[in-house]
């Protein structure tokens, strides 16, 4: 049967969560859904025995792979490599952490036959973040959210569990995406000509990583800060930024006023 479905798996040192991650994608998938289904982890040279888990994988009959790459390093870049290399029309980039709960991925691959892009949403009645979850990382995922408003009606666009069909990736303009950083999923958001309206949603509940580490680091941070202002000059041009950058510091005073100051 031919290849429809296509997950991508960003992976740097995360072999143990390679085999969990599989297993439980395929189980979610099921018989029918997992002969149209082929899953890729794309891996930045970790030299920590993830291939050698694929190969595992893959003799036990899944269709698994892995891309290794030598000469790149980054989330951001390993999803769009991926995704030129798949071989579906429905494109789905989740963690390999389990962060991202594989059950999730069939009803996404529904809702992304319907939609051009579906974000996986934390921000939905129903689910959430583990309780977990540090709270210095809610403080940055908070904050990153909310200076990412401006710029999509998506309610999660800090979210890395996304589904896009191929089709519309060609249709972004030559060079226009951003491959460094993290987020991915806030560029494609911006930059591909697709209207708001149809962005499609899928909650879910965000699990916390028992296996390895996070990757998140001050560079990357550095680097989402940089992605903002190019996304902004993208989205309403450079002759508007700094009126932009006044409504947010007047924003962030009448924030600050209203919770501090006023009582
Ligand atoms: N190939 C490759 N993969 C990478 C790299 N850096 C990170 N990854 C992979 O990208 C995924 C997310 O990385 P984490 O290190 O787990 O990120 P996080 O701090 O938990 O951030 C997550 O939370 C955000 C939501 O708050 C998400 O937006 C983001 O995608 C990510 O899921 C993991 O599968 C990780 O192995 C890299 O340089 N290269
Ligand atoms: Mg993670």
């Amino acid at each position: 049967m031919a290849i429809e479905n296509s997950v991508i798996v960003p992976a740097y040192h995360e072999k143990l969560n390679i085999k969990p991650l599989t297993e439980r994608l395929f189980k979610a998938l099921g018989e029918d859904g997992s002969k149209i289904t082929e899953l890729i982890f794309v891996d930045d040279n970790s030299q920590d025995g993830s291939v050698e888990e694929v190969e595992a994988l893959q003799k036990k009959g899944y269709n698994v792979k892995i891309i290794v790459r030598t000469t790149e390093r980054g989330l951001s870049s390993a999803v769009l490599k991926g995704f030129y290399e798949a071989k579906g029309e429905y494109l789905i980039c989740m963690d390999a952490d389990l962060q991202h709960p594989p059950e999730y991925v069939p009803e996404l691959f529904t809702k992304l036959r319907k939609h051009p892009f579906v974000i996986g949403t934390r921000y939905a009645a129903g689910v959430g973040i583990d309780k977990d979850w540090p709270l210095y990382r809610r403080v940055l995922s908070g904050g990153a959210r909310m200076l990412a408003k401006p710029l999509t009606l998506a309610s999660d666009p800090m979210s890395g569990f996304f589904g896009v069909q191929k089709v519309e990736l060609s249709r972004a303009s030559e060079g226009a995406i951003n491959a460094k950083g993290f987020k991915i999923a806030l560029d494609l958001l911006v930059k591909l000509p697709f209207d708001d309206a149809l962005i499609g949603e899928q909650p879910f509940s965000f699990g916390v990583r028992t296996e390895g580490e996070s990757k998140l680091s001050g560079k990357v941070m550095i680097q989402y800060l940089s992605q903002l202002k190019e996304l902004y000059i993208y989205k309403f041009g450079a002759e508007n930024i700094v009126a932009l950058f006044v409504i947010w510091a007047l924003l962030v005073v009448f924030i600050f006023y209203y919770l501090f100051i006023k009582n």
